[in-house]
């Protein structure tokens, strides 16, 4: 089994360098997927209100624990405070509904999922989008309002952590500036096409961790993209170590400093995937790695979101 190392936080506590992804999938799949991940050595999950499958990644980490396989405390989880709950008045309502679903005490780390807040229709209307299109009416919440009445969730114990997602620099330097209680993630899409080498380095020097989602930059095997996992260089670098071309890009985010987190349901997937702390990419590989970047971004808030929203985070260079 995969020895995962723990990554230290700056609020002293510890969070596995490695985890599970589970955007896109619901119900018994992705239960059958996070109960078979836990008896293959993963300890750390990655949901949100938005996906819509708390009950089922709780569920199945309680079942686990009520097996006796793992306690509660050597599970890391995550999730995630949904746009539409960012007017500070709703944030511990949006909190209490997260561990309502997932059954448990308390939360590891919560996330503001993204720095825009979205119009509040009702429970069900995730995304808000004005009649006859595409495009999400947005609030003008300030993520610093959301953020104090995230630091008061730790106060009271329902949280341990509490982070960011898909916050550009001057973004989290706000935060950085204003908050009580530092940010100690900031989680965003990271990948060799889009290898976030800047705001990597920001966040080093803050003692933000960056964890990375998308870092096989969701693949899409019917287009072979991304063109990582099927071509060269990616291929000849895994053949070189016996490992896949996954194996590799999920070994660069992690030697870039990230914390990946795959999403698979597939058995052979989550055993592939976690097997990537018994190899090392040359500095040379990194540098080869390094000339694959695009700047492509799959997540796809750019383009349902006004680009020319304030708290918008991707026009910033990084
Ligand atoms: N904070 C945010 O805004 C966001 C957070 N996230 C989080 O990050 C996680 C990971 O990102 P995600 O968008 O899922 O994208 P990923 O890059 O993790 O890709 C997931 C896809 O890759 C497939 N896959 C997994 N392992 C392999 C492998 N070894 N070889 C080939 N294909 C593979 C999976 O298929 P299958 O499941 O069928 O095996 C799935 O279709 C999410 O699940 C979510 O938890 C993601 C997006 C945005
Ligand atoms: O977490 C998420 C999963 O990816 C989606 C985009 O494809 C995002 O909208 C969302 O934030």
């Amino acid at each position: 089994m995969a020895n995962v190392p723990k990554v230290k936080l700056n609020n002293g506590l510890e969070m596995p360098g490695f985890g599970l992804g589970t955007y896109l999938s619901t119900s018994n799949e992705i239960a059958e997927a996070v109960k078979y991940a836990i008896d293959r050595g993963y300890r750390h999950f990655d949901t949100a209100y938005f996906y819509q499958n708390e009950r089922d990644v709780g569920g199945a980490i309680k079942e686990k624990i009520s097996e006796g396989i793992v306690k509660r405390e050597d599970i890391f989880l995550t999730t995630k405070l949904w746009c539409i709950h960012h007017e500070p008045s709703r944030v511990e309502y949006a909190c209490r509904k997260s561990l309502e679903n997932l059954g448990l005490d308390y939360i590891d780390l919560y996330l503001m999922h993204f720095p825009v807040g979205f119009s509040y229709v009702d429970e069900n209307t995730l995304v808000p989008f004005k009649e006859g299109t595409y495009n999400v009416i947005t609030n003008d919440v300030d993520y610093l309002d959301t953020w104090k009445a995230m630091e008061a969730l730790v106060k009271k114990g329902l949280v341990r952590s509490i982070g960011l997602s898909n916050f550009n620099a001057e973004q989290t330097e706000r935060v950085l500036k204003n908050c009580e209680i530092k940010p100690v993630t900031n989680q965003v899409e990271c990948n060799i096409e889009l290898n976030q080498k800047k705001l990597i380095e920001f966040s080093k020097q803050r003692d933000v961790v960056i964890t990375s989602f998308c870092p096989l930059a969701r693949p899409n095997p019917k287009e072979r993209k991304p063109s990582f996992l099927y071509e060269n260089p990616t291929k000849a670098i895994a053949e070189k170590h016996n490992k896949t071309p996954a194996q590799v890009a999920l070994r660069y985010v992690l030697q870039l400093g990230t914390v990946p987190i795959p999403k698979s349901i597939t058995k052979s997937r989550i055993d592939e995937n976690i097997e990537i702390f018994d190899f090392e990419l040359s500095p040379e590989e990194m540098k080869v790695l390094d000339s694959l970047e695009t700047g492509n971004r799959i997540a796809a808030f750019s383009k349902i979101v006004d680009n020319d929203h304030p708290y918008f985070p991707f026009k910033a260079e990084f």
